[in-house]
């Protein structure tokens, strides 16, 4: 049965990339990406923004909505303090244990909880079932039609406080217009436009900050 995309990335980092290096396995998903295949990590250029963002908030808590081939996911918690951790949401089966095998690789697997389903049946379960009290960061990197419900849904699950920093991918491309009207309407988000690229493309792109205010 021939491979997937995303087998010949991981596979392409099992035999370039450092294990225990997630460095190595950021800029080792990058090389292939940009020179051989493309796939739909946040990528380098993106990836900048969402390195200042972290470092800014250093959140103890953090959701990542659409894990993929875990790309970000490791390049988030590579910037996590001791103790701090990353909860992230793949609803495809077959990227999530891909991702799986590259959080391990990159061993950060002590720091990323990796949850499996729809992004929609998991946020109502992150207090009882996954032992969140609020969340400090939420990146949202999964399909654009979910951006503005599943904010909602995090706001209706009382798992945003004062400060709470959401970080959207795709913004521009393929872009999540009622998304964006909902934050930049909204009272209750202080909201930020970061002009980008599409990753490892000369398209424009952008990500969009929200920091909800209470
Ligand atoms: C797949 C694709 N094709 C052409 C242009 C952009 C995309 C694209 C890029 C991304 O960064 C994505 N991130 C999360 N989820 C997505 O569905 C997604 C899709
Ligand atoms: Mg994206």
């Amino acid at each position: 049965m021939n491979q997937s995309k995303e087998q010949r990335i991981l596979n392409f980092v099992l035999q370039n990339a450092v294990r225990g290096d997630p460095c190595s396995v950021v800029d080792t998903i990058d090389k292939y990406c940009s020179q051989k295949e493309w796939a739909m990590n946040v990528g380098n250029e993106k990836g900048e923004i969402l390195d200042k963002t972290v470092e800014e908030v250093n959140p103890s808590v953090a959701l990542e909505l659409g894990t993929y081939c875990g790309y970000s996911a490791v390049r988030i918690s590579r910037l996590l303090k001791a103790g701090a951790r990353l909860l992230t949401v793949e609803f495809n089966p077959e990227f999530a244990a891909i991702a799986k095998q590259m959080i391990e690789f990159a061993g950060v697997q002590d720091k990323v909880k990796l949850l499996e389903g729809p992004s929609e049946e998991i946020i109502p379960q992150l207090k009882k079932k996954y032992e969140v009290d609020t969340l400090d960061f939420v990146f949202l990197d999964h399909w654009k039609d979910r951006y503005r419900p599943d904010t909602i849904l995090l706001q209706e699950c009382n798992l945003l406080r004062k400060g709470s920093v959401l970080l959207a991918d795709n913004v521009i491309f393929p872009g999540a217009p009622d998304f964006l009207d909902y934050v930049r309407k909204s009272p209750h988000f202080q909201c930020t436009y970061y002009p980008s690229h599409l990753e490892y493309m000369q398209v424009e792109d952008a990500m969009e900050k929200a920091v909800f205010l209470g």
